[in-house]
Formats: C-alpha cells, structure tokens, sequence
C-alpha cells in the first residue's frame, strides 16, 4: 500500500489553502463581472450573451481535459458561476436604475416564523444585493401585505406557484385589492422532509406538524405511513417550532433540513415530496414600483377582467402573439362579490418600458372591463447554455 508522505493533518492544510485560494479567484471574477456590467453600460449590450457562454464553457472542458477533470464536472461548475455572474450583474445595474431603493438595511415581511420558506426565499433574493434584512415574521399573507403597506415594511415576500401543488391562491387574491407593485421574483427549491426533536424511528410517529401545502407536496409519501394524523399550522416553521417544544418521539414536523436545525430539529427521513423537481416561485412586493434596465430580461404581471362574451379572452390573449409576446402564466380567481365573474392574473415576458408592451397595454386596455398592471421586474432565473458534450 502506498504510504501518503504527509499526516491527514497536513493534507487538510494544504485542501484549506487550495479552497482559499479558490474564494479568493471566484471573488476576483465577481469583481470582473462588475466591470462587464459597466462597460455593457456604455455599449447597450445585454447582460446575458449565449454566444460568449459556449465559447468560454467549450474552452473550459478543453482545458479541464488536461488536467484530468471530466466534462460533466467543469460544465457544472461553470454554470453556477456564470449564473451568478449574471445575478450579480443585474443586481448592480438594478441599484443604478433604481437608486431610491437601493437601502443598505431592508425591512422585510414574510410568513414566518424564522426558518419558514418565505424566509429562506427572502434571504435567497437578497443574497447578491448587498442589503441586511430586517426580518419581520408575519401571521399570515393578509398581514405580509399590510405592514408594506402600512410602511412598517419595505418589501413582502409572498409564494405563489409551486411546480406539485399549483398556484397558492390566498397570495392571488391578496394581489387583488393591494396597491402595492411586485418588484422582484425569486425560485427556491423545496426540499421537504421529516423532522424530529429527539432520536425516534418513523414507526412511532402518529401525529404530523406542517403547513397544508406540504401535506399537498407530499401526499404519496404519507399515504404510505398509514393512519398518521396531521394537524395544520401556519407555517412550516411554526410546526418545527411546536414539535421542538414538545421534544416527543411520536410527533414530527414537515419541513426545509437547514430551517429544522435552527429549532434543533434533525432529518428523520429526506426527499418525501411526489415530484423530485419541487420548487416555488416567490414575488417581492413594494410601495413603489422598480423601472427594469433593459439590458436585462424582464417579466409583467397585468391583472384583467374582460366582458362575458364568447372569444373575449381569446382576443385578448391574441395581442400578446400578434405583438410576439411570450406569455409564461395564466391564472384565474373569482372576483369576491361578483359571482361567477373572473379576475384574470397574467406573466409575460416583457419590459413595460419598451415600446411594444406599451402598445399591448393600449390594445388590452380597449378589450377589457378592467386592467392593471401588478409589477415589470427582473427574470432571476438564469437558465444554464448547454453544450454539446463527448
Ligand atoms: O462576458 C460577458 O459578456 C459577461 O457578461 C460575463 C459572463 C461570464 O460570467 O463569463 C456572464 C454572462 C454572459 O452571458 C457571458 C459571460
């Protein structure tokens, strides 16, 4: 057996030293991409360019071969790292389009408690933006809303679509009577599991904790355990926050692995949601809206009702093609009071500064009984440049 020529403890110092090195080298790229986001000022360029990402990952996998480091590896990482080159180029320009809400402390609304997922997306969405938050936990989504618009916060983040459970309509209609705009969207993956206080076995759990959506997410896995009872709470935090105080066998939480460990919860049993892929796309919602550079790609929630006829929605969804728009979400609510009447929500891609969403607004406006647009902000969701690979 080949005998190493250094003790583990010295190997570890040298993995440490490679490892500092590397943040040092990923923070000297951020810096970089600063610059870029500055010169693409002056040159009106977008942010993303495709062309430049395959040249750069196709060079990387070349020279990765050399060192022996395999394809899949390199493209992986460059991906996060292009990724958040591109994040952090949108943040910069959005501080310079936006100087007002550029404040360095946010006060920020979420359904909580601490460690709840509208937590965990909040800190998510603000990562990048060089802003400590205030956190400020909320009862409820009617509340999330209210303390914005009462000023005791400056943003509220809200879920509203998960890719097992659909749209969350309490947040849709919370959208309905608010004045206030959506600024921002950010997907965080949801990663539900079994939580525990104390060392137990999944046999003794007869009573579950957690928000009605996991129960949703996760309906095949807890078919499976049979007559276990589920009680409903707020929030997945709150339910990690009851089961931490009863310290019991029989009880556990559903809910995010890092949010158990803040109430000293630890994972029974992982990955319990029916679709592998779960994520949940959050908003951001503020007094004022946000103007969206347009070196970046941007998203437009309107909300409409149209006139009871036949084809009225039709029409409407027609300005969207005929002005090659891409709609990437339509939803419908019933309007409270008015039964049988329809509020229709719609995403598309598309700045509300260019002049072709003016037009699509003009155009809907004539269609519709009533229009609003909820928010222009940022797309957040950088998807990665494949390559082909050999
Ligand atoms: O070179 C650019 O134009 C950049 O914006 C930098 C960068 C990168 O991080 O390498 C990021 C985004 C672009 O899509 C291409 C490359």
């Amino acid at each position: 057996m080949t005998k190493p020529t250094l003790t583990l403890d010295e190997i570890r110092k040298n993995v440490s030293r490679v490892d500092s090195e590397l943040l040092a080298l990923l923070a000297e790229r951020r810096q970089l991409s600063i610059e870029v986001a500055k010169s693409k000022i002056q040159t009106e360029k977008p942010v993303r360019d495709p062309a430049r990402e395959k040249i750069l990952l196709e060079k990387l996998v070349t020279a990765g071969k050399k060192h022996e480091l395999d394809a899949p590896y390199i493209v992986s990482i460059f991906h996060s790292i292009i990724e958040d080159s591109v994040l952090i180029q949108q943040a910069f320009l959005q501080k310079l389009a936006n100087p007002d809400s550029a404040q360095p402390i946010a006060r920020v609304s979420f359904l909580g408690p601490k460690g709840s997922y509208s937590y965990l997306a909040a800190k998510h969405f603000f990562s990048r933006k060089q802003t400590t938050l205030a956190e400020l936990p909320c009862k409820s989504f009617k509340e999330v809303v209210e303390i914005v618009e009462n000023g005791r916060a400056d943003y509220g983040v809200l879920p509203i679509e998960n890719t097992s459970s659909g749209s969350i309509n309490d947040v849709y209609d919370q959208l309905q009577h608010t004045r206030l705009s959506i600024v921002g969207e950010i997907t965080q993956p949801i990663e539900h599991c079994i939580l525990t206080a104390v060392d137990t076995d999944l046999e003794n759990i007869d009573c579950l904790y957690s928000h009605p959506q996991p129960y949703q997410q996760c309906s095949e896995y807890l078919r499976s355990l049979g007559d276990v009872k589920q009680e409903y709470c707020s929030s997945t935090a709150e339910a990690m926050q009851k089961v931490a105080e009863m310290k019991s066998g029989n009880v556990a939480a559903i809910g995010n692995a890092s949010s158990g460990a803040l109430y000293g919860l630890k994972p029974l049993k992982a990955n319990i949601a029916n679709q592998q892929e779960n994520h949940t796309r959050f908003i951001l919602v503020a007094r004022n809206p946000v103007d969206v550079t347009d070196l970046i790609p941007a998203k437009t929630t309107f909300i409409m009702s149209t006139a009871q006829d036949a084809g009225s929605l039709v029409e409407c969804l027609l300005v969207f093609r005929n002005h090659g728009i891409n709609m990437t979400k339509l939803e419908s609510r019933p309007v409270l009071g008015n039964p049988w009447e329809e509020m229709f929500y719609v995403d598309v891609e598309g700045n509300m500064s260019s002049e072709e969403m003016q037009k699509v607004l003009e155009e809907l406006t004539s269609l519709t009984r009533y229009i609003k647009v909820l928010g222009c902000y940022p797309i957040e969701n950088v998807s990665p440049t494949e390559i082909e690979l050999d």
